[in-house]
This record gives C-alpha cells, sequence and structure tokens, in this order.
C-alpha cells in the first residue's frame, strides 16, 4: 500500500497494493492494521455507501455537520470520476482550498477524507460505481452542502458544463460563504 497526504493535512492518496494473476486481481480494499499504520489515523468505519452513476453526474459538495461530521474512504470500483475535497476546517491554513483525484478502476486509488471536508464528485466515464466507507452514520438533519461552482473555490470539473447531471437539491446548496459549517 503506497500513502500519499495531500496538500490538504490528514487527507491521504491510498494506493492498494494489487496481486494480479492469470485469473484477473485481488487487492484488499481495506485493512485497519495497515492503514491505521501507514497514515497514523485511526479510525472505525461505520457504514459503506454505494453509487452508481452516468457520465457526467456531479454528486457534492457535501459533508455533515457536528457530531456527524463523517471521514471517508472512497473509490471508484468501475469506471473514472474526479473527485474533489474542500478543507471546510475553518483553523486550518488550508480552509477553502481544494484538492482533485482521478479515482478509477484502472489507477484503484482510493481517497481518505477527514472529518471536516465538503466531497463531491463527478463521472468521467460513460459509468462509474463509486464505493465509500464512513466513520459516522447518516444523519439528514445533518446534512451540508456547498455549490459546486462556488467562484471562490475555483474548481475545475474538467467536463462542459452543459454535460452536467447535477441534483434539484445540489443546485440549491449554498456558496462557502453562506454555508453554515
Ligand atoms: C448519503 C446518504 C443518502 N441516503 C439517501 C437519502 C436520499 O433519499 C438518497 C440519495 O441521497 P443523496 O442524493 O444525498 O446521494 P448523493 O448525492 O450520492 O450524496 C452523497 O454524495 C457525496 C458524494 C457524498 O460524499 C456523501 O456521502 C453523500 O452526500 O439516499 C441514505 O439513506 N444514506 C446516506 O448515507
Amino acid at each position: 500500500m503506497i500513502v500519499t497526504e495531500t496538500k490538504l493535512k490528514g487527507c491521504f492518496i491510498i494506493e492498494p497494493k494489487v496481486f494480479n494473476d492469470s485469473r484477473g486481481y485481488f487487492l484488499e480494499s481495506f485493512n485497519q492494521n495497515t492503514f491505521e499504520k501507514k497514515t497514523g489515523v485511526s479510525v472505525n468505519f461505520v457504514q459503506d455507501n454505494e453509487s452508481l452513476s452516468t457520465k457526467g453526474v456531479l454528486r457534492g459538495l457535501h459533508y455533515q455537520k457536528g457530531d456527524f461530521a463523517q471521514a471517508k474512504l472512497v473509490r471508484a470500483v468501475k469506471g473514472m470520476v474526479l473527485d474533489i475535497v474542500v478543507d471546510l476546517r475553518t483553523d486550518s491554513p488550508t480552509y477553502g482550498e481544494h484538492v482533485s483525484v482521478e479515482l478509477s478502476e484502472e489507477n484503484k486509488k482510493q481517497l481518505f477524507v477527514p472529518r471536516g471536508f465538503a466531497h463531491g464528485f463527478i463521472v468521467l466515464s460513460e459509468t462509474a460505481l463509486f464505493s465509500y466507507k464512513c466513520d459516522n452514520f447518516y444523519n439528514k438533519a445533518s446534512e451540508g452542502g456547498i455549490i459546486y461552482n462556488d467562484k471562490n473555490l475555483n474548481i475545475d470539473w474538467k467536463l462542459n458544463a452543459d454535460d452536467f447531471i447535477i441534483s434539484e437539491k445540489d443546485l440549491q446548496l449554498p456558496t462557502l460563504q453562506m454555508a453554515k459549517l
């Protein structure tokens, strides 16, 4: 497993060891011991999520507030997404900054998103099966979000905006400046 910390402290790109053979491949998609040893982060995931999306679907930028904040370990099992995380930690030197990482079935990269971040992705392949672990349960009342095209975030979503597929809910999200964190 190769672990690389991004410019956002506590946010790691993880490349699992892949065992290829004539049958296909095997990898450990999560191992608590290895994860904690390599990242120095102790985490207890309690909920796994999965979503299937077509090209241009943009989900996010989402977070849960307060006691229901979630750390996530995200990956694209099939297809390719551009994954975006935004640092919402108001005491962080990188507050308001983001990293974007291509996650795909080819590169098998994962991204560990600590609590205190907004998360979203856009699908770059025809379809993408997205799977992720959360260290806190879903709590609808604690949901928050930031509009994908917040000018102050200046996120390059790569595709032509005419091709974006975004839920009505996400189109109503506030800018970071207006969001209640
Ligand atoms: C997140 C979630 C949703 N739901 C229900 C609520 C809705 O009836 C339905 C679809 O939810 P939503 O449109 O919020 O799904 P996404 O847009 O994929 O939301 C996710 O998108 C970005 C990428 C994230 O990082 C978050 O985990 C999550 O907010 O699933 C649940 O029952 N449990 C859950 O944990």
